[in-house]
């Protein structure tokens, strides 16, 4: 059995953080494995909070986990502060983790701050050279490039840029550009693109985490990269395809969409 660890932040209402990044490894049959950053109060409407671990605790709980147990991949999610970002970057790196897939999750789908603005260059300098893979949303990607990003040539220019932070490949994730969502990722001599069919749906809440850790997932099962890439565009299109409303905001995708014999099952 594979097994895959996420260090992320906790969603009270299961539909992205942690809760979406254990449903994803359930739904692709790996044993998953968390490490908590930070404890959001959060719906469909919003995050009306967040409440960091202490950073000694969140190595703490790394140190339990690589200490007994071979990780296959581990996914990273919210980091809220520099100090929490060198205690993992460091922690990895001391375990010499491999097949590290990185979120670079900034702000919520509802505006909520997830990372201190004064982190980002903490993320840059010191979490991006140790990832495999890392997997910004278009305003992410133009943050850390700092390249207004409006079309697929500006994707690719900010592509480049991310990569000489030091990652072994970038993934710049389409959703928020106009038209077809189009993933694209370098891995610093080729382009990849991954071609999607937009669904008009409101409920999309967690697709970004959801995505990362189906990667991680697939690296642990050791589809190569571009494989990994392709099923987990594959998984996210049909969790949103079937994505469902639950309170009055941002429903959730379904992650076991592929175990359902029909539509009504609940
Ligand atoms: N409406 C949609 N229809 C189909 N795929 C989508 C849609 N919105 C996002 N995606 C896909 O979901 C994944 C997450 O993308 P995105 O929404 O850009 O990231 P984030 O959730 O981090 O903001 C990407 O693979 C993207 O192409
Ligand atoms: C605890 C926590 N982590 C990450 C996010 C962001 O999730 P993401 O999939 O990037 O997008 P939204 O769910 O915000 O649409 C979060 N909300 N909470």
């Amino acid at each position: 059995m594979k097994k895959v660890l996420t260090i992320a932040g906790s969603d009270s209402s299961g539909g992205a953080g942690i809760q979406a990044d254990i449903k994803t490894f359930s739904a692709h049959l790996v044993y998953g494995m968390s490490v908590i950053t930070s404890v959001t109060a959060q719906n469909t409407k919003g995050v009306l909070a967040a409440f960091d671990l202490p950073k000694e605790f969140i190595e703490m709980q790394i140190r339990a986990i690589y200490e007994d147990i071979d990780v296959d991949a581990v996914k990273i999610g919210m980091l809220s502060s520099s100090e929490i970002i060198k205690t993992v970057a460091k922690a990895l790196t001391y375990y010499n983790a491999k097949n590290i897939v990185l979120d670079p999750v900034m702000v919520s789908k509802s505006g909520f701050k997830l990372l201190k603005d004064e982190a980002i260059s903490t993320l840059v300098e010191d979490l991006i050279p140790i990832c495999t893979i890392i997997t910004p949303n278009i305003d992410e990607a133009s943050l850390m490039a700092g390249i207004k990003i409006k079309n697929i040539e500006d994707v690719e220019r900010a592509c480049q840029r991310i990569y000489e932070f030091g990652a072994e490949n970038v993934l710049i994730k389409g959703g928020h550009l106009d038209g077809e969502p189009i993933d694209v990722l370098y891995d610093g001599k080729d382009f990849t693109y991954f071609k999607g069919k937009r669904i008009i749906s409101k409920n999309t809440h967690g697709t970004g985490c959801t995505l990362s850790s189906a990667i991680a997932c697939n690296l642990a099962l050791s589809y190569s990269i571009v494989d990994a890439v392709k099923r987990s565009k594959e998984y996210i299109q049909g969790a949103i395809e079937n994505s469902f409303s639950i309170g009055y905001g941002v429903g959730p995708i379904d992650h076991f969409f592929r175990f359902r014999l029909n539509k009504n099952d609940e």
